[in-house]
């Protein structure tokens, strides 16, 4: 049976918009953590940073991660701090293979800059935080990752070619159509 795909990386990397295009791509079902926290709370992930602290979000979190890696056939992605929780690295190593989407972080920041729903990166100096939190977790980024992907400037088409690809040697998408898409 073809395995889980799963996406972890910093904010910005791309995980929600690659995850969703290669869930079309290869006929799976996509689901993003963040979102199933959304839907299954009622509240967006900045309202649950300013009720219940960071914190709380983690708890959130790691309920949601122990439920979306039991799943099968499946494309999650996760959050940029999901790997900080041993028990998230643990789960997600076993369920799936693991995708690091990596990107510097000037490119994390042009592509969340506009963007309020990242409650961490509501700073005085959001680049500067960006740098600090790759920093911090790139080691777990890579301790969990199969394979590791550097978007760099290229297209979300571009950049899922080279994730499939990759998965190829996996076993992921054995058997399964797909069409590289040029
Ligand atoms: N490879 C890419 N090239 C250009 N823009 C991208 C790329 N990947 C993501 N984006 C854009 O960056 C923003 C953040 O992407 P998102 O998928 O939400 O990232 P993540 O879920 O990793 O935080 C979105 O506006 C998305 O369209
Ligand atoms: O890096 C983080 O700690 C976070 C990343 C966000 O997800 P994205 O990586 O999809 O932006 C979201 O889970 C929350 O705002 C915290
Ligand atoms: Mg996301």
């Amino acid at each position: 049976m073809a395995r889980n795909i799963f996406l972890v990386g910093p904010m910005g990397a791309g995980k929600t918009t690659l995850g969703r295009y290669l869930a079309k791509m290869l006929g799976r079902k996509f689901h993003d953590s963040d979102r199933e926290i959304e839907c299954r709370t009622g509240v967006s992930i900045p309202v649950i940073f300013e009720i219940e602290g960071e914190a709380g979000f983690r708890q959130r979190e790691c309920k949601m991660i122990a439920e979306l890696t039991q799943l099968s056939n499946i494309i999650l992605a996760t959050g940029g701090g999901a790997v900080l929780a041993i028990e998230n690295r643990q789960r997600l190593a076993q369920g799936g293979t693991v995708v690091y989407l990596y990107a510097s972080p000037e490119q994390l920041y042009r592509r969340t800059v506009h963007d309020s729903n990242r409650p961490l990166l509501q700073t005085e100096n959001p680049l500067e935080r960006l740098k600090r939190l790759l920093k911090e977790r790139d080691p777990l980024y890579r301790e969990v990752a199969d394979i590791t992907i550097k978007t760099g400037e290229r297209p979300i088409k571009a950049v899922a070619n080279e994730v499939l690809r990759q998965l190829k040697r996996y076993g992921n998408v054995h058997g399964q159509k797909f069409s590289a898409i040029r």
